[in-house]
């Protein structure tokens, strides 16, 4: 006779507490997901007997790994690398590398269980991974990053592939990380396949691959205000972050008729109450991937701004918030700092940018309010369709692929209609809850096509 391990909710938590001890952002996510996918299988046995959440918060595997490489004054320098390959039951794993000196084990499995969610919401077969190391690219030769991307790729290679495992930028590691990963996996190979993501265009990148996250999530925003009959004209922003994700945001929120008032970085935050325009942007770009400099230049540059060092923007009065950072930058306080100056709407993103905490207040004030796992999902999307036109052997026109970012942020919007509405409440959606139950629904049951696996 089978034997059902049907534990309640607080028996599951505590139970990844002990199997996961000292990493608490896996924790978190595991948390904020099973808060509702709980209640969504508490009359679905099978999910329960079969231990769906509990193996989907198992990792299929972590690879980690010594990355030795030689700095410009000859110096040996060692650092952990990492891939977690977290689930890959619709699809290769799929998700970014970071470099980062806080990239721990907990950040990327996180990362990687997120990415699980995230990627099933796509509607692309695509399961869910995240790599990285504890490497810091900043004030680094592009000779050092290079050598280390070199290094790093003479590990991963043989845990990559089209088919296998398919990696991508996330915080630091952009195109130039990119194009020297990508240049070693062929040498080591010699295949030209696409195994990484967010290539340049020369050599089997897509168009509209860096814009996608960004973009994604402006869209994403802009799909729920039209459920209350608004749009971004007029309205003002502030958005955490100058990273590729921050600038693309702040791009398509001043295309859709909106004022950007902040920016920030690991320093500070510039607030400026002009609006930071295109142009501006375009400087932020410059200065943070050409110059590699800090955002608090800005105001040397533009007059009226200012730079608040070591805080972070919500406490400036918006319209809307867009934390594109990095995880836990926006926290209980700061969730209720924004409600009260009526903030309408939170579209994330980063991932996991707001703490349990600021999630609960988000829900309890009825705010729109969109987790990382749907609303910045525009970028693996476009990057799964760069895996299609690799595979095709083709480039898809840059028009095709903006309607595809449009419909498919548009479709997870809906997915998250479809499950995240609340008893007695017509009309409110709990956009977390239909996130995390569209995106369970999908993978559970292709694990539960499988058998037990
Ligand atoms: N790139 C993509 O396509 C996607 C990215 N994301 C998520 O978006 C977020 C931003 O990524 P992305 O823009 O690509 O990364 P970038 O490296 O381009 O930019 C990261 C930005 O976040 C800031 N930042 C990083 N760490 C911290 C910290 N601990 N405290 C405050 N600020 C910090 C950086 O400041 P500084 O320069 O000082 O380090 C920088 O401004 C991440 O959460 C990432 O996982 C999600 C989906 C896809
Ligand atoms: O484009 C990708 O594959 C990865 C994007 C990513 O890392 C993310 O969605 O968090």
């Amino acid at each position: 006779m089978a034997v059902t391990d049907h534990v309640d909710l607080p028996t599951f938590i505590e139970g990844v507490k002990k199997r996961n001890p000292g990493q608490p952002e896996f924790v978190q996510a595991v948390q904020e997901v099973a808060e509702d996918i709980y209640d969504f299988i508490e009359d679905k046995e099978h999910y329960h007997s079969e231990q769906i959440l509990r193996r989907i918060a198992e990792p299929d595997r972590i690879i980690s790994f010594r990355v030795c490489w030689e700095d410009d004054n000859g110096n040996v320098r060692v650092q952990r690398g990492y891939r977690v390959q977290n689930n890959n039951a619709i699809g290769p794993y799929k998700g970014g590398i970071r470099f980062h000196p806080s990239v721990t084990e907990s950040v990327l499995k996180f990362l990687a269980f997120e990415q699980t969610f995230k990627n099933a919401l796509t509607g692309l077969p695509m399961g869910g991974g995240k790599g990285g190391a504890n490497f810091n690219p900043k004030g680094k030769s592009d000779r050092e990053v290079m050598r280390f991307c070199q290094s790093f790729m003479t590990e991963l290679y043989r845990h990559v592939g089209a088919d296998v495992d398919v990696p991508a930028g996330d915080i630091g590691v952009g195109g130039r990380e990119i194009g020297y990963m990508f240049g070693q996996y062929k040498r080591i190979t010699n295949q030209f396949t696409g195994v990484l993501t967010g290539k340049g265009l020369e050599y089997g990148g897509s168009l509209i691959r860096p814009e996608a996250t960004g973009y994604g999530a402006v869209y994403f925003l802009l799909n729920m205000l039209k459920t209350r009959g608004e749009d971004l004209v007029g309205k003002t922003a502030v958005i955490s972050g100058s990273g590729n994700v921050a600038t693309h945001a702040a791009e398509k929120i001043v295309q859709s008729g909106g004022k950007v008032l902040t920016l920030s970085d690991s320093q500070g935050f510039i607030h400026d109450p002009d609006g930071i325009t295109q142009e501006k942007i375009d400087w932020v770009k410059a200065h943070k991937t050409k110059r590699r400099g800090r955002i608090q230049d800005y105001v040397s540059e533009y007059k009226g701004a200012t730079f608040t060092a070591g805080k972070t923007p919500w406490g400036v009065p918006c319209d809307v918030a867009l934390p594109c950072a990095t995880q836990n930058e926006l926290l209980g306080d700061d969730a209720r700092l924004l409600v009260k100056n009526g903030c309408k709407a939170v579209s994330e993103g980063a991932n996991m940018p707001t703490d349990l905490e600021g999630v609960h207040v988000f829900k309890d004030a009825r705010i729109l309010y969109a987790p990382g796992k749907a609303a910045n999902a525009g970028g693996v999307a476009v990057s799964g369709l760069e895996m299609s036109q690799n595979s095709e052997r083709r480039s898809w026109k840059e028009a095709e692929l903006q309607q595809l970012l449009l419909d498919i942020m548009e479709g997870i919007h809906t997915s998250c209609l479809t499950y995240g509405g609340v008893a007695g409440e017509p009309g409110y959606t709990d956009y977390v809850r239909g996130a995390n139950i569209a995106g369970f629904k999908k993978v559970a049951d292709a694990m539960l096509a499988y058998g037990v696996v």
